[in-house]
């Protein structure tokens, strides 16, 4: 699919650096637009591979973020998107939309600009275009803290509620055993970048493909418009792909499929997706419609195998809406599985998020209350005698 990528917020507009690198590391053209929008100045100089002119720097002149971030205050950063958006969609007139096939939306929820800018952002966008518009999101860690899950648990109504599917990324789930916060961020965005590039890049080639059994980007589309929460699984394998290999060669020339072992390596490894850690981890039965995508070197595609992981994932999740496609690359070093499960009802870190969002918002409402009795007491003289100016 040919995609408008837009990356709110520090976390957004990583994890949007992370796919173009990916991409260009394995010669796929899925990005077609790219733009980083932040009300950080230094955070618009982090990106690697986003061009100068597509970093859009946003509430400069806002009071309480002047080009520093908003420091985690969600209604802030939806405000400053909100009296920006003049410059964001002058940004946006750059993009020749019918070059894309839909726009996505990365961010991170725990934050105050990608949590309350982007849904300002999104909804914008519904009312420009036509096209689809994903979310990408990152649920904040439990270890974060109350806030950061209260700004997810408003942040997620708004994305939910206003794009037509949401992909989700737990940090809780990929957090390493003993890093703390900040740690190991760059290697989560680089499992979420090979996992959303290889799903949503599917079909996207520079020459003319024929493979018999490719993707499409209507299937990817159908299966995302569900306008539910999604969850993405992903398994690898490496494979022996010289080009000029003797057994390849010599299956080609006595056009030999070795249907068995090849199907049987299929099979295995779409199994191994469904059954690994999940961008969201979810009751995978509660999938209302999934997908696979199986990208490697055209050798080791076979269609028997994706039919039986497909009619596998059909029993597993137990709807018929299950569409899978091949994804041939050429020169790729790696036999690659990804499982798109689209509209995921059982997910317990939301409903861990929304327990914590709720604790935390009672405890600041607490906090207030004894705040500003604490600041009537301190400036009241003791017997009432004098009274205020206004
Ligand atoms: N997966 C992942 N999560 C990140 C990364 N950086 C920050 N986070 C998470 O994102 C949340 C903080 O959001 P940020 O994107 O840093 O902040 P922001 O949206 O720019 O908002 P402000 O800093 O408040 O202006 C926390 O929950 C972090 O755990 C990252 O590179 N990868």
């Amino acid at each position: 699919m040919k995609l408008g990528t837009i990356g709110v917020g520090n976390a957004g507009s990583k994890i949007v650096d992370k796919m173009v690198e990916f991409e260009s590391l394995t010669n796929r053209k899925l990005c077609r637009h790219v733009m980083v929008i932040n009300t950080a100045r230094t955070d618009l100089t982090k990106p690697d591979h986003i061009p100068e002119n597509r970093r859009v720097l946003i509430g400069d002149t806002h009071q309480k973020a002047k080009g520093h971030g908003v420091g985690g205050d969600v209604d802030v950063g939806a405000e400053v998107a909100k009296n920006d958006m003049d410059e964001i969609r002058r940004a946006f007139d750059d993009v020749d939309i019918h070059e894309v096939d839909a726009i996505l939306v990365c961010a991170s929820l725990g934050g105050g600009t990608g949590s309350g800018a982007a849904p300002v952002v999104i909804k914008e966008l519904q009312k420009m275009y036509d096209e689809p518009v994903y979310g990408l999101g990152v649920l904040p860690g439990k270890y974060e803290g109350g806030r950061p899950a209260l700004n997810a648990a408003r942040s997620l109504q708004s994305f939910v509620n206003n794009t037509d599917n949401f992909i989700a990324f737990d940090n809780d789930a990929w957090r390493s055993k003993g890093q703390t916060v900040g740690e190991g961020y760059e290697g989560m965005n680089r499992e979420l970048a090979t996992r959303i590039v290889t799903l949503l890049g599917a079909g996207e080639y520079d020459e003319a493909t024929t493979a018999e059994n490719a993707m499409d980007s209507s299937d990817i589309i159908r299966t995302l418009d569900t306008n539910g929460i999604s969850s993405i699984g992903y398994a690898s394998t490496t494979v022996n792909n010289n080009g000029d290999g003797l057994l390849n060669r010599f299956r080609e020339e006595h056009e030999i499929e070795d249907t068995t072992n090849s199907a049987a390596k299929i099979n295995g490894l779409v199994r191994r997706a469904v059954n690994s850690r999940l961008t969201l981890p979810c009751e995978v039965s509660s999938a209302d419609r999934a997908l696979i995508v199986l990208s490697g070197p055209p050798s080791e595609l076979s269609r028997k195998g994706l039919e039986s992981a497909r009619e596998w994932i059909e029993k597993e999740v137990d709807t018929v809406e299950v569409l899978a496609g091949d994804d041939p690359r050429e020169n790729a070093s790696a036999l690659s599985a990804v499982v798109l499960l689209s509209n995921v009802t059982e997910t317990p870190r939301i409903k861990a998020i929304q327990e914590q969002a709720v604790e935390a918002q009672e405890k600041i409402a607490e906090q207030e209350a004894v705040r500003e009795e604490e600041i009537a007491n301190l400036i009241k003289d003791k017997d009432g005698k004098i009274d205020p100016v206004i």
